[in-house]
């Protein structure tokens, strides 16, 4: 090593002696390990690997109040995996050797000599660094292999893998439906000839067979199909199943419904479940719904806040087969750490001060159904570990219960912090990450969907004017044309807090300018989104002196009415117009507007 490089590797010493502590930390410092951290007592060693990940920790196996071996065991409770190597006085050694059966990565007998001392350290932290790679590429693998089932049980094509000999290897959800209703037969581990019943499928068959020989992919198939009693018409593509051998390992079919398709197309839809929305960035979500809702894989739902997160969390639970049982919602970053692992996994009575009976979790509330996490980005590094526990194994303990319970939910998770951005920093795991990212739902802000703004303010517009009892049946131009200027920074939340309010003010049957907050009349904030002109405004009764001609009238009218709204405020009078001060300046003059309010 070079004098002045430094090994990239973290080292916690455990000691309660001072003496031993200093000295070791000097040890590893000046062998050039970047981060050596030495502490002195149990609380402060699980501290420490809570909040920060080490390359190896080396441990007394005296300490004040507990042992080395409860810490090994609290360690490895805790997720952490990286080595530890347990320090021994003589009479303890056999308690060492008890260290290494419970994992430990080897023991050192006092008086420890700086160069075994090195050596060890340095061969624990190789044999971690490869033993990490190894998980690493593992888990790299893993979300590959989980990414390409997600895709081949979501999307609606019918596919199905079969071997040389014709035997169904694998066939996606889709398949499975169209193939029982077929003939129940036609499952995995099932023969595809049985499709000779119909001597239109044996054609079939057949291009199978040559596709397997020749290598050759063919894609002209249409087929008449009566899976339900109707009439639909499937394209069928025959692909070889290449396995890298040179020599076709069998086929691939996939199933596209062509009637199912054009419909599909001719159909539009503004709404799904509860949520709104015709441009083109809400209809993209709504497809992703549809298509995931039936998966029981994770989903993570991003976006600011207000754009509809748990809305989202509903449709998919809804989209589900898990949809008669129970949605439940967490938020997150409603409650304290303790609470929340209490809240979530429920706990046993005693378990702390405050505990006086057992309490079911809400992820036990949610077996059979979907668990949503609101808020996701929000939770401790610690319980960011529990629930990937959770995660990986669909299992738990409740607090201060040793019996593990198993549970069936599916997992819905939301945040509109940067994930990525917490990943990068340190502060979200990036495990956890990965876990929960296996589909990602993204809804964009209010200001990029075109279209949107109208149909939402119409439809809070219904919501509340009926809730309210009120007659109120529409909203003006003017309005309208300000609901979809302004740039919306709380989203839809913020537009339908606007309407609400605005059907509390207003007393006849439209609403106006008059009935909006300030920040949407002046755009303060974010600011309008272009200075057009408003159009065909919605006038009240003029106050000025009676212009001369039609289109002085009108345009007095306008003005006047502008001023009365913005209560005698000519800069916000303008904007309303769309016109610049000076401009409405000079009209008033030349129109010898006086108002009167
Ligand atoms: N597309 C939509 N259609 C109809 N209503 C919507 C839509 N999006 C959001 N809303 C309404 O806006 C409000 C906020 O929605 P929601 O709570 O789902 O947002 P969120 O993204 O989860 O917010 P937060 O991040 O603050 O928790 C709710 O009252 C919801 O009914």
């Amino acid at each position: 090593m070079m004098p002045n490089e430094m090994i990239p590797a973290a080292i916690l010493v455990v000691d309660d002696e001072p003496s031993l502590r200093n000295t070791f930390r000097t040890f590893l410092k000046r062998a050039g390990y970047q981060r050596v951290e030495a502490v002195a007592s149990f609380g402060e060693a699980i501290e420490a690997v809570t909040a920060r990940s080490f390359d190896l920790i080396i441990c007394d196996i005296v300490l004040e109040s507990h042992s080395g071996i409860d810490l090994l065991k609290e360690f490895r409770s805790l997720g952490t995996s990286c080595p530890v190597v347990m320090i021994t006085g003589y009479p303890h050694v056999e308690t060492a050797v008890e260290a290494v059966r419970l994992g430990a990565f080897d023991y050192l007998a006092k008086p420890v000599e700086k160069e075994v001392l090195l050596k060890t350290a340095r061969l624990a932290i190789r044999q971690h660094r490869l033993v990490q790679e190894k998980l690493a590429a593992d888990s790299a693998c893993e979300r590959y292999r989980r990414f390409l089932e997600t895709l081949f049980r979501s999307v609606s094509d019918s596919i199905v893998s079969v071997d040389q000999d014709l035997t169904i290897v694998k066939m996606n959800q889709a398949a499975g439906q169209l193939f029982h209703a077929l003939q129940p037969a036609l499952q995995e581990g099932g023969r595809l000839d049985l499709l000779c019943y119909n001597k239109n499928f044996c054609r079939l068959t057949e291009s199978v067979r040559d596709v397997i020989v020749n290598g050759t992919e063919v894609s002209d198939h249409r087929l008449e199909f009566f899976p339900d009693g109707s009439c639909r018409v499937m394209s069928i593509c025959v692909s070889p199943l290449d396995d890298g051998t040179g020599v076709p390992a069998g086929a691939v079919l996939v199933f596209r419904d062509m009637s199912r398709q054009n419909r599909g197309d001719e159909e539009g839809k503004v709404r799904l479940h509860r949520l709104i929305g015709a441009s083109p960035a809400m209809q993209q979500v709504f497809l992703m719904i549809e298509n995931i809702g039936r998966v029981d894989t994770t989903v993570l739902i991003t976006g600011e806040s207000g754009t509809g997160k748990e809305l989202v969390a509903h449709a998919l639970h809804q989209e589900s087969s898990r949809c008669n049982r129970p949605l439940v919602m967490v938020d997150c970053a409603a409650m304290p750490e303790n609470l929340l692992e209490s809240e979530l996994f429920g706990h046993r009575k005693g378990a702390f001060t405050g505990a006086e009976e057992n309490r079911t979790g809400r992820i036990l509330q949610a077996d059979g159904g979907t668990l949503f996490l609101d808020e996701i980005g929000d939770i401790s590094t610690a319980m960011q570990l529990r629930l990937l526990r959770f995660l990986q194994e669909k299992t738990f303990y409740p607090v201060g219960s040793d019996r593990e319970v198993r549970v069936d939910v599916r997992v819905v998770a939301a945040t509109n912090a940067d994930l990525k951005e917490k990943v990068g920093n340190g502060s979200f795991r990036e495990d956890l990450y990965y876990r929960l990212l296996i589909i990602d739902i993204h809804l964009p802000p209010l200001r990029e969907r075109e279209g949107d703004v109208m149909l939402l303010a119409n439809h809070f517009l219904d919501r509340y004017a009926s809730r309210m009892d009120k007659g109120i049946s529409g909203i003006s131009q003017q309005a309208m044309e300000l609901f979809c200027r302004y740039r919306w920074p709380g989203n839809v939340r913020q537009l339908e807090h606007a309407i609400e309010r605005a059907c509390i003010l207003c007393q006849g049957t439209t609403i106006s300018t008059e009935h909006l907050p300030d920040e949407i009349l002046d755009g303060s904030g974010e600011g309008l989104r272009s200075p057009a002109p408003i159009a065909e405004p919605v006038w009240p009764q003029a106050a000025g002196r009676p212009p001369c001609g039609v289109q002085d009238d009108q345009a007095g009218q306008r003005i006047v009415a502008a001023l009365r709204t913005a209560g005698g405020n000519k800069a916000k009078a303008a904007r309303l117009l769309g016109v610049d001060r000076s401009t409405l300046y000079r009209k008033i003059r030349e129109l010898h507007i006086v108002l009167d309010l």
